[in-house]
Protein backbone atom coordinates (compact mmCIF):
# COMPACT_ATOMS: atom_id res chain seq x y z
CA UNK A 1 0.00 0.00 0.00
CA UNK A 2 1.59 3.19 -0.74
CA UNK A 3 1.49 6.56 0.64
CA UNK A 4 -1.07 7.66 -1.79
CA UNK A 5 -3.81 5.56 -1.53
CA UNK A 6 -3.11 6.03 2.41
CA UNK A 7 -3.80 9.62 1.84
CA UNK A 8 -7.07 8.72 0.06
CA UNK A 9 -8.52 6.25 2.39
CA UNK A 10 -7.33 8.76 5.41
CA UNK A 11 -9.60 11.82 3.67
CA UNK A 12 -12.02 9.36 2.88
CA UNK A 13 -12.70 8.22 6.39
CA UNK A 14 -12.27 11.99 7.61
CA UNK A 15 -14.91 13.14 5.06
CA UNK A 16 -17.03 10.24 5.70
CA UNK A 17 -17.25 10.99 9.73
CA UNK A 18 -17.96 14.82 8.70
CA UNK A 19 -21.13 13.48 6.54
CA UNK A 20 -22.06 11.19 9.58
CA UNK A 21 -21.50 14.04 11.69
CA UNK A 22 -23.82 16.22 9.81
CA UNK A 23 -26.21 13.95 9.46
CA UNK A 24 -26.52 13.29 13.10
CA UNK A 25 -26.71 16.51 14.03
CA UNK A 26 -29.66 17.25 11.01
CA UNK A 27 -31.21 14.13 12.51
CA UNK A 28 -31.36 15.89 15.96
CA UNK A 29 -32.81 18.78 14.25
CA UNK A 30 -35.37 17.17 12.80
CA UNK A 31 -36.30 15.04 16.03
CA UNK A 32 -36.66 18.20 17.81
CA UNK A 33 -38.62 19.75 15.19
CA UNK A 34 -40.54 16.74 14.95
CA UNK A 35 -40.92 16.30 18.86
CA UNK A 36 -42.02 20.17 18.97
CA UNK A 37 -44.57 19.40 15.87
CA UNK A 38 -45.80 16.37 17.79
CA UNK A 39 -46.35 18.13 21.02
CA UNK A 40 -47.95 21.18 19.56
CA UNK A 41 -50.60 18.69 17.48
CA UNK A 42 -50.75 17.04 21.21
CA UNK A 43 -51.59 20.64 22.82
CA UNK A 44 -54.12 21.45 19.54
CA UNK A 45 -56.40 18.21 19.66
CA UNK A 46 -56.26 18.51 23.42
CA UNK A 47 -58.04 22.25 22.71
CA UNK A 48 -59.72 20.80 19.93
CA UNK A 49 -61.96 18.38 22.35
CA UNK A 50 -61.42 20.79 24.99
CA UNK A 51 -63.94 23.79 22.61
CA UNK A 52 -65.79 20.48 21.44
CA UNK A 53 -66.63 18.99 24.72
CA UNK A 54 -67.62 22.67 26.59
CA UNK A 55 -69.65 23.34 22.75
CA UNK A 56 -71.85 20.21 23.61
CA UNK A 57 -72.09 20.43 27.31
CA UNK A 58 -73.51 24.36 26.81
CA UNK A 59 -75.43 23.17 23.85
CA UNK A 60 -77.02 19.98 25.79
CA UNK A 61 -77.72 22.59 28.51
CA UNK A 62 -79.48 25.10 26.36
CA UNK A 63 -81.29 22.38 24.21
CA UNK A 64 -82.24 20.31 27.37
CA UNK A 65 -82.25 22.57 30.17
CA UNK A 66 -83.68 20.65 33.09
CA UNK A 67 -82.04 16.92 32.50
CA UNK A 68 -78.96 18.38 32.27
CA UNK A 69 -78.71 20.68 35.34
CA UNK A 70 -80.43 17.75 37.22
CA UNK A 71 -77.33 15.76 35.91
CA UNK A 72 -74.49 18.13 36.82
CA UNK A 73 -76.80 18.70 40.36
CA UNK A 74 -76.08 15.22 41.15
CA UNK A 75 -72.63 15.36 40.35
CA UNK A 76 -71.67 18.03 42.11
CA UNK A 77 -73.57 16.95 45.00
CA UNK A 78 -71.77 13.01 44.86
CA UNK A 79 -68.36 15.29 44.53
CA UNK A 80 -68.71 17.76 47.51
CA UNK A 81 -71.44 15.99 49.96
CA UNK A 82 -70.65 12.14 49.49
CA UNK A 83 -73.23 9.11 47.96
CA UNK A 84 -74.37 8.21 51.09
CA UNK A 85 -76.56 11.13 51.81
CA UNK A 86 -77.38 11.48 48.00
CA UNK A 87 -79.26 7.70 48.53
CA UNK A 88 -81.03 8.69 52.05
CA UNK A 89 -82.07 11.97 50.27
CA UNK A 90 -83.23 10.26 46.97
CA UNK A 91 -84.91 7.19 49.12
CA UNK A 92 -86.81 10.20 51.06
CA UNK A 93 -87.74 12.23 48.27
CA UNK A 94 -89.37 9.31 46.85
CA UNK A 95 -91.59 7.95 49.78
CA UNK A 96 -92.65 11.48 50.58
CA UNK A 97 -93.37 11.75 46.45
CA UNK A 98 -95.43 8.24 47.10
CA UNK A 99 -97.45 9.39 50.30
CA UNK A 100 -98.18 12.96 48.43
CA UNK A 101 -99.97 10.98 45.46
CA UNK A 102 -101.36 8.41 47.93
CA UNK A 103 -103.22 11.28 49.95
CA UNK A 104 -103.97 14.09 47.29
CA UNK A 105 -103.69 12.71 43.64
CA UNK A 106 -105.07 15.81 41.84
CA UNK A 107 -102.50 18.47 43.59
CA UNK A 108 -99.72 15.69 43.29
CA UNK A 109 -100.28 14.95 39.64
CA UNK A 110 -100.76 19.22 38.61
CA UNK A 111 -97.63 20.03 40.94
CA UNK A 112 -95.36 17.09 39.86
CA UNK A 113 -96.64 14.02 38.83
CA UNK A 114 -97.48 15.59 35.23
CA UNK A 115 -93.87 16.34 35.19
CA UNK A 116 -92.48 12.86 35.92
CA UNK A 117 -94.72 11.68 33.19
CA UNK A 118 -93.85 13.75 30.64
CA UNK A 119 -90.30 13.76 31.06
CA UNK A 120 -90.59 9.82 31.29
CA UNK A 121 -92.97 9.66 28.29
CA UNK A 122 -91.17 11.63 26.26
CA UNK A 123 -87.42 9.72 26.78
CA UNK A 124 -89.15 6.36 26.97
CA UNK A 125 -92.11 6.27 24.39
CA UNK A 126 -91.75 9.00 22.32
CA UNK A 127 -88.45 9.87 21.14
CA UNK A 128 -87.36 6.14 20.55
CA UNK A 129 -90.45 5.16 18.94
CA UNK A 130 -92.31 8.14 17.29
CA UNK A 131 -90.45 8.55 14.42
CA UNK A 132 -91.04 4.86 13.45
CA UNK A 133 -94.52 5.52 13.88
CA UNK A 134 -94.07 8.55 11.46
CA UNK A 135 -91.92 6.48 8.91
CA UNK A 136 -95.25 3.91 9.17
CA UNK A 137 -97.05 6.37 8.83
CA UNK A 138 -95.73 7.81 5.93
CA UNK A 139 -95.31 11.24 7.70
CA UNK A 140 -91.20 11.34 6.35
CA UNK A 141 -89.43 13.16 3.31
CA UNK A 142 -87.25 10.71 1.57
CA UNK A 143 -84.07 12.42 -0.03
CA UNK A 144 -84.28 10.37 -3.64
CA UNK A 145 -81.87 12.38 -5.11
CA UNK A 146 -78.88 13.33 -2.83
CA UNK A 147 -78.15 16.50 -2.85
CA UNK A 148 -75.07 17.90 -5.11
CA UNK A 149 -73.13 20.80 -4.84
CA UNK A 150 -71.31 22.74 -7.87
CA UNK A 151 -68.06 24.52 -7.39
CA UNK A 152 -66.60 26.38 -10.13
CA UNK A 153 -63.12 27.99 -9.13
CA UNK A 154 -60.79 30.33 -10.34
CA UNK A 155 -59.13 28.46 -13.06
CA UNK A 156 -62.41 27.87 -14.29
CA UNK A 157 -62.09 23.92 -13.14
CA UNK A 158 -65.49 22.38 -11.35
CA UNK A 159 -65.62 20.56 -8.67
CA UNK A 160 -68.80 18.08 -7.77
CA UNK A 161 -69.10 17.16 -4.03
CA UNK A 162 -71.38 14.68 -3.23
CA UNK A 163 -72.86 15.35 0.42
CA UNK A 164 -73.44 11.88 1.82
CA UNK A 165 -73.32 13.00 5.68
CA UNK A 166 -77.36 13.96 4.97
CA UNK A 167 -79.61 10.97 5.93
CA UNK A 168 -81.68 10.11 2.79
CA UNK A 169 -84.92 10.12 5.68
CA UNK A 170 -86.02 13.10 6.84
CA UNK A 171 -88.35 13.00 9.54
CA UNK A 172 -90.06 15.26 11.90
CA UNK A 173 -88.22 16.14 15.48
CA UNK A 174 -89.90 15.65 18.72
CA UNK A 175 -89.55 18.94 20.55
CA UNK A 176 -91.69 18.74 23.79
CA UNK A 177 -94.09 16.17 25.36
CA UNK A 178 -96.83 17.36 27.81
CA UNK A 179 -98.71 14.34 29.56
CA UNK A 180 -101.71 15.51 31.00
CA UNK A 181 -104.21 13.09 32.90
CA UNK A 182 -105.60 11.31 29.81
CA UNK A 183 -103.84 12.87 26.93
CA UNK A 184 -99.79 12.97 25.93
CA UNK A 185 -99.23 16.32 23.65
CA UNK A 186 -96.48 15.44 21.27
CA UNK A 187 -95.20 18.54 20.16
CA UNK A 188 -92.85 17.42 16.89
CA UNK A 189 -91.29 19.90 14.34
CA UNK A 190 -92.02 19.25 10.43
CA UNK A 191 -89.04 18.74 7.94
CA UNK A 192 -89.75 20.75 4.65
CA UNK A 193 -92.02 19.01 2.71
CA UNK A 194 -94.59 18.04 5.12
CA UNK A 195 -97.64 20.12 5.77
CA UNK A 196 -99.86 19.46 9.27
CA UNK A 197 -102.38 18.65 7.05
CA UNK A 198 -100.64 15.20 6.62
CA UNK A 199 -100.90 14.94 9.67
CA UNK A 200 -104.81 15.29 9.90
CA UNK A 201 -104.84 12.16 7.51
CA UNK A 202 -102.80 10.10 9.44
CA UNK A 203 -104.47 10.44 13.42
CA UNK A 204 -106.21 6.92 13.02
CA UNK A 205 -102.86 5.20 11.62
CA UNK A 206 -100.98 6.87 14.39
CA UNK A 207 -103.44 5.94 16.95
CA UNK A 208 -103.18 2.53 16.13
CA UNK A 209 -99.68 2.72 16.02
CA UNK A 210 -99.60 3.78 19.84
CA UNK A 211 -101.95 1.62 20.93
CA UNK A 212 -105.14 4.25 21.37
CA UNK A 213 -107.99 4.51 21.10
CA UNK A 214 -107.52 8.32 19.86
CA UNK A 215 -105.28 10.63 18.42
CA UNK A 216 -105.60 14.35 17.50
CA UNK A 217 -103.60 17.02 15.68
CA UNK A 218 -103.43 20.42 16.30
CA UNK A 219 -101.14 22.88 14.44
CA UNK A 220 -99.32 25.05 17.38
CA UNK A 221 -96.81 26.69 14.51
CA UNK A 222 -96.34 26.74 10.91
CA UNK A 223 -94.23 24.33 11.21
CA UNK A 224 -95.16 22.39 14.57
CA UNK A 225 -97.95 20.26 15.11
CA UNK A 226 -99.11 18.78 18.43
CA UNK A 227 -100.13 15.12 18.15
CA UNK A 228 -102.33 14.37 21.37
CA UNK A 229 -102.99 10.84 22.19
CA UNK A 230 -105.22 9.38 24.36
CA UNK A 231 -103.88 7.53 26.76
CA UNK A 232 -107.04 7.10 29.14
CA UNK A 233 -110.51 8.18 29.37
CA UNK A 234 -111.41 10.26 32.25
CA UNK A 235 -114.65 10.80 31.22
CA UNK A 236 -115.49 6.68 32.00
CA UNK A 237 -117.48 7.14 35.22
CA UNK A 238 -120.71 9.77 35.36
CA UNK A 239 -119.58 12.85 36.58
CA UNK A 240 -121.52 13.75 39.90
CA UNK A 241 -122.93 17.21 39.96
CA UNK A 242 -121.89 19.36 42.88
CA UNK A 243 -124.35 20.43 45.75
CA UNK A 244 -126.95 23.13 44.41
CA UNK A 245 -124.71 25.74 43.35
CA UNK A 246 -123.73 28.86 44.87
CA UNK A 247 -123.20 30.92 41.46
CA UNK A 248 -124.49 33.88 40.18
CA UNK A 249 -122.14 34.27 37.34
CA UNK A 250 -124.51 33.24 34.15
CA UNK A 251 -121.67 34.10 31.88
CA UNK A 252 -119.73 30.89 33.05
CA UNK A 253 -121.67 28.38 34.73
CA UNK A 254 -120.30 24.59 35.36
CA UNK A 255 -121.88 22.23 33.04
CA UNK A 256 -119.41 19.15 33.60
CA UNK A 257 -116.39 18.07 33.12
CA UNK A 258 -113.66 17.91 29.86
CA UNK A 259 -111.79 15.33 28.73
CA UNK A 260 -108.75 16.49 30.47
CA UNK A 261 -110.25 16.44 33.83
CA UNK A 262 -111.11 19.66 33.94
CA UNK A 263 -114.08 21.69 34.29
CA UNK A 264 -116.62 22.59 31.78
CA UNK A 265 -118.30 25.35 31.70
CA UNK A 266 -121.26 27.19 29.77
CA UNK A 267 -122.38 30.39 29.23
CA UNK A 268 -126.02 31.08 29.82
CA UNK A 269 -126.41 34.76 28.95
CA UNK A 270 -124.14 36.94 26.07
CA UNK A 271 -121.97 35.84 23.42
CA UNK A 272 -122.29 32.18 22.26
CA UNK A 273 -125.17 31.29 24.89
CA UNK A 274 -127.74 30.21 22.57
CA UNK A 275 -127.12 26.78 22.25
CA UNK A 276 -128.71 23.60 20.48
CA UNK A 277 -127.84 19.87 21.38
CA UNK A 278 -128.11 16.89 19.66
CA UNK A 279 -128.13 13.62 20.70
CA UNK A 280 -129.87 10.45 19.75
CA UNK A 281 -132.59 9.12 22.74
CA UNK A 282 -131.21 8.10 25.93
CA UNK A 283 -127.92 10.23 24.87
CA UNK A 284 -128.37 12.28 27.97
CA UNK A 285 -129.68 15.74 26.57
CA UNK A 286 -131.45 16.13 29.95
CA UNK A 287 -128.41 16.58 32.22
CA UNK A 288 -127.25 18.92 29.41
CA UNK A 289 -130.44 20.90 30.70
CA UNK A 290 -130.37 20.45 34.28
CA UNK A 291 -126.58 20.42 35.34
CA UNK A 292 -126.30 24.24 34.49
CA UNK A 293 -129.91 25.02 36.07
CA UNK A 294 -128.71 23.58 39.37
CA UNK A 295 -125.18 25.34 38.94
CA UNK A 296 -127.07 28.74 39.03
CA UNK A 297 -129.64 27.77 41.45
CA UNK A 298 -129.24 30.92 43.82
CA UNK A 299 -129.19 33.23 40.68
CA UNK A 300 -132.72 31.72 39.79
CA UNK A 301 -133.87 31.50 43.48
CA UNK A 302 -133.47 35.23 43.67
CA UNK A 303 -135.04 35.89 40.36
CA UNK A 304 -132.13 37.34 38.11
CA UNK A 305 -132.79 34.43 35.59
CA UNK A 306 -136.42 33.14 34.68
CA UNK A 307 -136.88 29.79 33.31
CA UNK A 308 -139.40 29.50 30.88
CA UNK A 309 -139.69 25.29 29.54
CA UNK A 310 -141.23 23.99 26.19
CA UNK A 311 -141.50 20.05 27.20
CA UNK A 312 -143.35 18.36 24.01
CA UNK A 313 -143.16 15.14 25.60
CA UNK A 314 -144.83 16.72 28.56
CA UNK A 315 -142.71 14.83 31.42
CA UNK A 316 -138.81 15.91 31.21
CA UNK A 317 -139.44 19.28 32.50
CA UNK A 318 -142.97 18.59 33.77
CA UNK A 319 -140.75 16.71 36.95
CA UNK A 320 -139.33 20.03 38.43
CA UNK A 321 -142.06 21.62 37.58
CA UNK A 322 -141.90 24.63 39.53
CA UNK A 323 -138.85 25.89 38.12
CA UNK A 324 -139.87 26.80 35.23
CA UNK A 325 -141.83 30.34 35.46
CA UNK A 326 -143.29 30.29 31.39
CA UNK A 327 -144.10 26.27 30.66
CA UNK A 328 -145.88 24.62 27.49
CA UNK A 329 -146.39 21.28 26.19
CA UNK A 330 -148.47 21.75 23.09
CA UNK A 331 -147.79 23.70 20.13
CA UNK A 332 -150.56 26.14 20.96
CA UNK A 333 -149.18 26.75 24.31
CA UNK A 334 -145.56 26.78 22.95
CA UNK A 335 -146.10 29.40 20.55
CA UNK A 336 -148.04 31.04 23.16
CA UNK A 337 -144.98 31.32 25.32
CA UNK A 338 -142.82 31.92 22.67
CA UNK A 339 -145.20 35.29 21.90
CA UNK A 340 -145.11 36.14 25.38
CA UNK A 341 -141.02 35.79 25.19
CA UNK A 342 -141.24 37.93 22.00
CA UNK A 343 -143.34 40.85 23.74
CA UNK A 344 -141.18 40.69 26.80
CA UNK A 345 -137.72 40.99 24.68
CA UNK A 346 -139.60 43.84 22.51
CA UNK A 347 -140.42 46.17 25.75
CA UNK A 348 -136.98 45.43 26.91
CA UNK A 349 -136.11 46.55 23.50
CA UNK A 350 -137.75 49.75 23.29
CA UNK A 351 -137.04 50.46 27.46
CA UNK A 352 -133.14 49.98 26.86
CA UNK A 353 -132.48 51.04 22.66
CA UNK A 354 -129.89 54.14 22.84
CA UNK A 355 -129.23 53.92 26.58
CA UNK A 356 -126.89 50.52 26.89
CA UNK A 357 -125.54 48.19 24.48
CA UNK A 358 -126.61 44.82 26.52
CA UNK A 359 -128.77 45.18 29.14
CA UNK A 360 -127.63 44.33 32.48
CA UNK A 361 -129.03 41.34 34.01
CA UNK A 362 -130.90 42.50 37.36
CA UNK A 363 -133.99 41.42 39.31
CA UNK A 364 -136.39 43.82 37.18
CA UNK A 365 -134.83 42.43 33.60
CA UNK A 366 -134.02 38.72 34.74
CA UNK A 367 -132.30 36.63 32.40
CA UNK A 368 -134.99 34.79 30.30
CA UNK A 369 -133.81 31.56 29.77
CA UNK A 370 -135.76 29.07 27.30
CA UNK A 371 -135.18 25.19 27.64
CA UNK A 372 -137.16 24.66 24.30
CA UNK A 373 -136.88 20.23 24.73
CA UNK A 374 -137.70 18.22 21.66
CA UNK A 375 -137.20 21.38 19.55
CA UNK A 376 -137.96 19.46 16.31
CA UNK A 377 -140.84 17.82 17.59
CA UNK A 378 -142.79 21.05 17.11
CA UNK A 379 -140.94 22.67 14.28
CA UNK A 380 -141.62 19.53 11.95
CA UNK A 381 -144.01 17.18 13.03
CA UNK A 382 -147.12 19.82 13.92
CA UNK A 383 -149.26 21.69 11.26
CA UNK A 384 -147.40 24.03 8.83
CA UNK A 385 -149.09 27.35 10.29
CA UNK A 386 -148.00 26.50 13.75
CA UNK A 387 -144.85 24.98 13.01
CA UNK A 388 -143.43 28.21 10.88
CA UNK A 389 -145.13 30.55 13.33
CA UNK A 390 -142.55 28.62 16.21
CA UNK A 391 -140.03 28.74 13.67
CA UNK A 392 -140.44 32.53 13.27
CA UNK A 393 -140.38 33.28 16.70
CA UNK A 394 -137.10 31.06 17.68
CA UNK A 395 -135.36 32.92 14.55
CA UNK A 396 -136.45 36.30 16.40
CA UNK A 397 -135.20 35.40 19.88
CA UNK A 398 -131.92 33.88 18.56
CA UNK A 399 -130.83 36.44 16.81
CA UNK A 400 -132.33 39.81 18.50
CA UNK A 401 -131.70 38.32 22.30
CA UNK A 402 -128.46 38.43 23.31
CA UNK A 403 -127.67 41.62 24.41
CA UNK A 404 -131.24 41.79 25.56
CA UNK A 405 -130.89 38.93 27.76
CA UNK A 406 -132.37 36.23 26.37
CA UNK A 407 -131.64 32.99 25.84
CA UNK A 408 -132.53 29.77 23.23
CA UNK A 409 -131.27 26.55 24.40
CA UNK A 410 -132.64 23.62 22.11
CA UNK A 411 -132.81 19.69 22.14
CA UNK A 412 -133.21 17.81 19.28
CA UNK A 413 -132.79 14.21 18.71
CA UNK A 414 -132.53 14.56 14.81
CA UNK A 415 -130.08 17.33 13.56
CA UNK A 416 -131.42 17.89 9.71
CA UNK A 417 -131.94 21.07 8.25
CA UNK A 418 -135.52 20.09 7.79
CA UNK A 419 -136.36 19.02 11.75
CA UNK A 420 -133.86 22.58 13.17
CA UNK A 421 -134.78 25.32 10.34
CA UNK A 422 -133.21 27.52 12.80
CA UNK A 423 -130.24 25.06 13.22
CA UNK A 424 -127.53 27.89 11.90
CA UNK A 425 -129.05 30.36 14.48
CA UNK A 426 -127.73 28.51 17.62
CA UNK A 427 -124.17 29.63 17.90
CA UNK A 428 -123.12 26.85 20.45
CA UNK A 429 -123.50 23.49 19.55
CA UNK A 430 -123.21 20.02 21.45
CA UNK A 431 -123.39 17.10 19.80
CA UNK A 432 -124.15 14.14 21.87
CA UNK A 433 -123.80 10.07 20.68
CA UNK A 434 -125.67 10.26 17.66
CA UNK A 435 -126.59 7.32 15.22
CA UNK A 436 -124.96 8.75 12.22
CA UNK A 437 -121.74 9.62 11.24
CA UNK A 438 -123.61 12.60 8.60
CA UNK A 439 -125.20 14.48 12.09
CA UNK A 440 -121.40 15.15 13.48
CA UNK A 441 -121.20 17.19 10.64
CA UNK A 442 -124.69 18.75 10.79
CA UNK A 443 -124.07 19.77 14.54
CA UNK A 444 -120.33 20.48 14.25
CA UNK A 445 -119.63 21.66 11.21
CA UNK A 446 -117.86 20.15 8.36
CA UNK A 447 -114.82 18.61 9.48
CA UNK A 448 -115.82 17.70 12.87
CA UNK A 449 -115.83 14.39 12.51
CA UNK A 450 -112.13 14.27 10.58
CA UNK A 451 -110.73 16.11 13.39
CA UNK A 452 -111.89 13.26 16.35
CA UNK A 453 -115.17 14.54 17.18
CA UNK A 454 -116.93 10.66 16.48
CA UNK A 455 -120.32 11.18 18.28
CA UNK A 456 -121.59 8.68 16.48
CA UNK A 457 -119.26 6.00 18.17
CA UNK A 458 -120.10 7.04 21.82
CA UNK A 459 -121.25 3.96 23.48
CA UNK A 460 -124.41 4.08 24.58
CA UNK A 461 -123.26 3.54 28.50
CA UNK A 462 -121.52 6.69 28.37
CA UNK A 463 -125.03 9.11 28.55
CA UNK A 464 -124.14 12.81 29.13
CA UNK A 465 -120.53 12.29 26.78
CA UNK A 466 -120.29 14.47 23.80
CA UNK A 467 -118.25 16.83 21.50
CA UNK A 468 -117.97 20.80 21.44
CA UNK A 469 -116.59 22.80 19.10
CA UNK A 470 -115.64 26.24 17.68
CA UNK A 471 -116.30 29.00 19.83
CA UNK A 472 -112.52 29.11 21.17
CA UNK A 473 -111.86 26.05 20.42
CA UNK A 474 -109.40 24.84 17.56
CA UNK A 475 -110.17 20.69 18.03
CA UNK A 476 -113.32 19.16 18.65
CA UNK A 477 -113.61 18.72 22.58
CA UNK A 478 -114.75 15.41 24.77
CA UNK A 479 -117.44 16.70 27.53
CA UNK A 480 -119.49 14.51 30.10
CA UNK A 481 -122.61 16.89 31.65
CA UNK A 482 -122.86 16.45 34.99
CA UNK A 483 -125.52 13.81 36.04
CA UNK A 484 -128.62 15.06 37.87
CA UNK A 485 -130.55 12.17 39.45
CA UNK A 486 -134.35 12.88 40.32
CA UNK A 487 -133.79 13.90 44.09
CA UNK A 488 -131.69 16.77 42.57
CA UNK A 489 -134.20 18.11 40.51
CA UNK A 490 -136.46 17.80 43.41
CA UNK A 491 -134.24 19.67 45.18
CA UNK A 492 -133.56 23.03 43.03
CA UNK A 493 -137.62 22.70 42.65
CA UNK A 494 -138.05 23.09 46.25
CA UNK A 495 -135.06 25.73 46.59
CA UNK A 496 -136.21 27.78 43.65
CA UNK A 497 -139.90 28.00 45.20
CA UNK A 498 -138.77 28.42 48.64
CA UNK A 499 -140.02 25.17 49.16
CA UNK A 500 -143.26 25.18 47.60
CA UNK A 501 -144.15 26.43 43.96
CA UNK A 502 -144.39 29.52 44.71
CA UNK A 503 -143.44 32.38 41.89
CA UNK A 504 -144.96 29.79 38.97
CA UNK A 505 -147.32 31.57 36.44
CA UNK A 506 -150.57 30.66 36.34
N1 LIG B 1 -124.61 13.01 32.42
C1 LIG B 1 -125.00 11.76 32.60
N2 LIG B 1 -124.19 10.91 33.23
C2 LIG B 1 -124.56 9.62 33.41
N3 LIG B 1 -125.73 9.10 33.00
C3 LIG B 1 -126.59 9.91 32.38
C4 LIG B 1 -126.26 11.28 32.13
N4 LIG B 1 -127.30 11.85 31.48
C5 LIG B 1 -128.21 10.90 31.32
N5 LIG B 1 -127.80 9.73 31.85
C6 LIG B 1 -128.51 8.43 31.83
O1 LIG B 1 -129.09 8.28 30.56
C7 LIG B 1 -130.50 8.18 30.64
C8 LIG B 1 -131.15 8.95 29.51
O2 LIG B 1 -130.84 10.31 29.66
P1 LIG B 1 -131.78 11.45 29.12
O3 LIG B 1 -133.18 11.24 29.55
O4 LIG B 1 -131.16 12.73 29.46
O5 LIG B 1 -131.68 11.17 27.58
P2 LIG B 1 -132.29 12.03 26.42
O6 LIG B 1 -131.22 12.33 25.48
O7 LIG B 1 -133.07 13.19 26.96
O8 LIG B 1 -133.28 10.99 25.76
P3 LIG B 1 -134.75 11.26 25.18
O9 LIG B 1 -134.56 12.15 24.00
O10 LIG B 1 -135.22 9.92 24.82
O11 LIG B 1 -135.51 11.92 26.28
C9 LIG B 1 -130.83 8.74 32.02
O12 LIG B 1 -131.98 8.15 32.57
C10 LIG B 1 -129.63 8.40 32.83
O13 LIG B 1 -129.74 7.10 33.36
Amino acid sequence: MNAHLVGVLFLGAVGLAVVVWVLHKIGHVLASVAEALAAAAVVFLALWWLVKGLGWVVREIVTHPRTSIGVLALAAWVHWVGWPSLVIATVATTAALLAWRRCHLVSFDQWAGHLLRSWWQRWMVYVPKLPGWLHACGLSVRDDTIPVDVTVSLVGRKKIIRDRRNPTVRLPRVRGVKSGPSWDEVRVELVPGLKPEDFDEATRALASARKVSRCQVREIAPNVVSIDFQRRDLLAAPVPVPALGESFDVRHVWAGRTEYGQDWHVPLHGSGSHTLTAGASGAGKNSIMWCPLVSIAPAIRDGLVRVSGIDPKGMELAYGRGIFHRYAVTARDALALLDDLVAAMDQRKAAFAGRVRTVPVSQEHPLELLEFDEIGALTRYTDRKTRDAIVEKVALLTTQGRALGFTVRGYVQEPTKETVPVRELFPRRICLRVTAKSHVGMVLGDQAYERGAWANRIEESAAGVGYVWGEGLREPLRVRAGWVPDKTVKALEAFVTGGGLLGVAA
